[in-house]
Formats: structure tokens, C-alpha cells, sequence
């Protein structure tokens, strides 16, 4: 078990990078406590793969440093960090049986037969492997093979993470919530640090106390689910956590607060004084759905808006209203009253965000 520490960590691929585009990775610093169960959240090509890589030891990044537990391991090969990896797609040896599949890591580090025996009994239990254990890996369903795949991470006793690299892509879905919830059982039974890549937020979510979310290369929020949604420190997590994600608007400074297109949004003096005092013209306020306030009737500091359309989704709706030349969305209960063609709309303070060049203003990040 390890405390992972990014230290000025950045990577380029190209030989002689020019600027940031160069880099796949931008610099951070990062620690993933010891014992977490944690998530990598991010679109395709952010940068997920390279960090986990960088992590493993499967690729040498070209600036900073990896610490496990304090101690730098960059100039260690893969076999020597005692981390697992689990791949898109099985890693397994389709001519052994189940059991030898998973006896392979400890009887490669010489562990003595009747430890290897108990071993992967114990760990064919968790997986719910017992039944197939005789059986040859190639005659296995791509969901059991995966989770051979799982179960030679699990193991060693002196592995210290598990990194998980979209291990679910493969599965059924039908099958997906069962490994999922499997792998946070085994994580509660271990406590081993554990890594989660992922594109899919409910994955995440489901998976990990703390998510990193990732974009352009950089980890622009850590936090709880929740507080990735309460509070999502930069535009990106705002638009890419929650469904539907976070409205935004482009907004100039006023006297009061802000303002966009005539409808006037006044802001917390605190928060005024920030904008105030930035020379930036990239402002924006972003409000999520769930938090937009949907009147019948006029109210002071609700805006007039067209209903576009109502989306019904069971305990839940989704309208689609346009203020001015923006389309919002509203997230609605289902006993809500549901306007059918003009909705006032309002936003309450506590919920409306701001953000300058795409940060959250009095965020972690400021
Ligand atoms: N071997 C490589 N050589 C050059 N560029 C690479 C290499 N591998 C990845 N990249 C680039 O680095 C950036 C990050 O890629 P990476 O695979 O880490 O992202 P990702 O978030 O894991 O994406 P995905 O979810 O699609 O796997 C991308 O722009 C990608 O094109």
C-alpha cells in the first residue's frame, strides 16, 4: 500500500517540445492518499492513459518526479514498483486454467505452494471465480476473463496499487454495476490504493471517494462527487459532471454584478470585488439545472424564457428553455409545476457560479 505523490510531474512525447500543445501531460502536483479509493475522470485523449503509464512504470515521464510513500521510483522498471495493472481488455493466458492464471504472479515471486492455494481461493471466492477455476482461461466469457484479469492483481499481498485502466469496456452491461460494486467490496476488504480511469461519471462516481477529472492534460479538480457537482472548480467539470451539465453564460461586469444580453445578475461583494479587479474578458456564470428556479408568473429577479421542450424522464424533467439567445436547461421533479410555453426562471445566489478564465472565482485554484 502506497501514497502516490506527482511531483512537477509533466510529459511530453515529442523529443524537442515548444510550448504546453507539446505536452500530453501539463505540470502537477498531485498525491493520491494512501488507501483511497480514487477515480481518473476525463474525455478521450486527456491524458488519462499517460499518467497511469507514468504511474506503472510502463512509460518514463519527461519532467518531475513519481514518489511512492516519499520515496522517488522513476529510474524503477514496471516488476519493481509492486503495481498492478488492469487493461481494457484481459491480460490473461488463454492455454493455462483459471487457477494457474491466477497462481502466475505469486509462484513467479517463488510464494510457497500452500500459500499460492489459499491465495487464489480466497481471491476466486471474492470474484465469485470458484466454479471455472479448473476450466481453461480460453473457454471463459469476456466478463470471467476479466475478471481473471482483476484477480492477478489482486493476489500479492505486497502490491502497492491497483490501477484500473477502463476495465469495464469489455463487460456487459448488464454486468457492469455487479464488477463494479465487486471491486469497491474488494477495496473496503484491502484498503490497497486503487486508481479508477475512466470516461463514464456514473463509473466514477460509483467507484471512488475522490475523482480527479481531467482536461488537457492537467487535473483541474479533485474532490468528492459531490463536491464536484456542489462546486465544480473549473467550466469543464461544471459541463462534464452532471446530466444534463451546467448552464453558462458569457458575462461583462456591471455595476451591481453582471451581465449578459440585458438580464442583469447581481453578484456577492466578494465575488463582485474579483471580477472587479480582473482584466480578463473571459468571464462566465454557470448555474446547473437542478438548481435553476422555474416560476408560472413574474417574480422579481426571474427572467422571461420560451419552453422549448419538455423531456420526461420518469421521476424527473428536463426543460429546455430560451433566455435570450441561450438555450438552458432546467431539471424539473416530477410533481414540479411543468410550464407549457413561457417560464420565468431565476438563480438563486448560493448556486450561481463564477468563473474567470474558466476557474472557479474563491475556488481551490483561484
Ligand atoms: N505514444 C504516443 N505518442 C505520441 N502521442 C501520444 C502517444 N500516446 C498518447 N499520445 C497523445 O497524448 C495525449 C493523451 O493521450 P492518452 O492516451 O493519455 O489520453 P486518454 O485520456 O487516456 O485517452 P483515451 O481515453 O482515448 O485512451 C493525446 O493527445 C494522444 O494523442
Amino acid at each position: 500500500m502506497a501514497e502516490i505523490h506527482l511531483k512537477s510531474l509533466a510529459h511530453s512525447y515529442a523529443k524537442n517540445p515548444q510550448g504546453e500543445d507539446d505536452y500530453a501531460l501539463r505540470e502537477m502536483n498531485h498525491v493520491w492518499e494512501q488507501g483511497g479509493a480514487f477515480a481518473l475522470l476525463g474525455p478521450s485523449g486527456c491524458g488519462k492513459s499517460t499518467l497511469l503509464n507514468i504511474i506503472s512504470g510502463l512509460l518514463t515521464p519527461s519532467d518531475g518526479e513519481v514518489l511512492f510513500d516519499g520515496k522517488p521510483v522513476n529510474h524503477l522498471p514496471p516488476q519493481e514498483r509492486n503495481i498492478a495493472q488492469v487493461f481494457q481488455f484481459p491480460v490473461i493466458y488463454d492455454s493455462m486454467t483459471v487457477f494457474d492464471n491466477l497462481a502466475f504472479p505469486l509462484r513467479n515471486m517463488k510464494v510457497s505452494e500452500a500459500k499460492v492455494i489459499s491465495k487464489v481461493h480466497e481471491i476466486a471466492e471474492i470474484l465469485d471465480l470458484h466454479p471455472v477455476l479448473k476450466k481453461k482461461a480460453k473457454n471463459l466469457s469476456a466478463d470471467e476473463k476479466q475478471k481473471v484479469s482483476m484477480g492477478r492483481g489482486l493476489v500479492r499481498d505486497d502490491v502497492s496499487a491497483i490501477l484500473f485502466d477502463e476495465p469495464l469496456t469489455v463487460i456487459d452491461p448488464q454486468l457492469k454495476w455487479k464488477l463494479r460494486r465487486k471491486l469497491k467490496q474488494i477495496h473496503e476488504q484491502f484498503s490497497i490504493t486503487m486508481i479508477y480511469v475512466t470516461h463514464d461519471q456514473l463509473e466514477a462516481s460509483t467507484f471512488a471517494d475522490k475523482i480527479a477529472v481531467m482536461y488537457g492534460g492537467q487535473i483541474v479538480q479533485f474532490g468528492t462527487p459531490r463536491e464536484l457537482f456542489e462546486n465544480p472548480n473549473h467550466t469543464f467539470v461544471g459541463f462534464f459532471i452532471g446530466s444534463p451539465g451546467m448552464n453558462f453564460f458569457n458575462v461583462t461586469p456591471n455595476k451591481t454584478g453582471v451581465e449578459f444580453e440585458g438580464f442583469n445578475i447581481p453578484l456577492e461583494e466578494n465575488v463582485k470585488k474579483i471580477v472587479d479587479q480582473s482584466t480578463s474578458e473571459n468571464i462566465k456564470v454557470g448555474i446547473r439545472p437542478e438548481f435553476v428556479h422555474v416560476w408560472n408568473k413574474p417574480t422579481e429577479d426571474a427572467f422571461a424564457c420560451d419552453v422549448k421542450h419538455v423531456e420526461d424522464l420518469g421521476t424527473y424533467k428536463i426543460l429546455t428553455l430560451a433566455l435570450g439567445s441561450y438555450v438552458i436547461k432546467a431539471r424539473l421533479d416530477e410533481d414540479d409545476f411543468i410550464p407549457e410555453r413561457k417560464a420565468y426562471v431565476s438563480f438563486p445566489e448560493q448556486w450561481l457560479k463564477v468563473y474567470i478564465d474558466e476557474y472557479l472565482v474563491g475556488g481551490l485554484e483561484e
